[in-house]
């Protein structure tokens, strides 16, 4: 059966990165996306710009939508705290797969809990299955035209406090107009753009931040 190319992606890994050192297997996956095949991790400018917000943030327990292949798990889990929980969506079984070697090769498997499935199903889940109370963490990286409904679905299931930041990737390209529209025109947000670059490209995109004011 032919590779996929995230089996390559994570093969590269396995082979070049140093086991159980997290930032060897970031660096690896940027090398290999940027030189070799293209892939959609969010990439070390944008990563740069989550790393700043979470350490202003200093969250306890997370929340990541579209795991892909685990770099941003892998990239979050690296700067939390032991007592930290941060559980990640994955709707794509076989993304599923590969992110799990991934995070386990990189040593930070402790921190991540991967979920598989739609986000629909597995948020209204997670106070009761899941043991979480609110979310000081969301980041959004997930089908873009997910973001606003999901985020509607995370304040209507008490998940969000005052002082919860929700970090969205993509906000330009590939864009989630509806969501932007959403979230700068509701007052109990407050709202931030970073301007950065589509992962490996010169192509212009955005992170935004919206901080729930309770
Ligand atoms: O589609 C993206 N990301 C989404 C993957 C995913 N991985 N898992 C899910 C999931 C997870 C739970 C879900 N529950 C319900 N839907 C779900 C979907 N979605 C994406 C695309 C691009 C991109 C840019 C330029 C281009 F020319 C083409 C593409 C760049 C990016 O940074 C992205 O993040
Ligand atoms: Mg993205």
């Amino acid at each position: 059966m032919a590779q996929s190319k995230e089996e390559r992606i994570l093969n590269f890994v396995l082979q070049n990165a140093v086991r159980g050192d997290p930032q060897s297997v970031l660096d690896t996956i940027d090398k290999y996306c940027s030189q070799k095949e293209w892939a959609m991790n969010v990439g070390d400018e944008k990563g740069l710009i989550l790393d700043k917000i979470l350490e202003e943030t200093k969250p306890s327990v997370l929340l990541e939508l579209g795991t892909y292949c685990g770099y941003s798990a892998v990239r979050i889990a690296r700067l939390l705290n032991p007592s930290a929980r941060f559980l990640t969506i994955e709707f794509n079984p076989a993304f599923a797969a590969i992110a799990r070697q991934m995070i386990e090769f990189a040593g930070v498997q402790d921190k991540v809990k991967i979920l598989e499935g739609p986000s629909e199903t597995i948020i209204p889940q997670l106070k009761k299955k899941h043991e979480v109370d609110t979310l000081d963490f969301v980041f959004l990286d997930h089908w873009k035209d997910r973001y606003m409904p999901d985020t509607i679905l995370l304040l209507d299931h008490g998940l969000l406090r005052k002082g919860s930041v929700i970090l969205a990737d993509n906000v330009i390209v590939p864009g989630a107009p509806e969501f932007i529209k959403y979230i700068r025109n509701n007052n109990r947000f407050e709202c931030t753009n970073y301007p950065a670059h589509v992962e490996y490209m010169k192509v212009k995109d955005a992170m935004e931040k919206a901080v729930f004011v309770g």
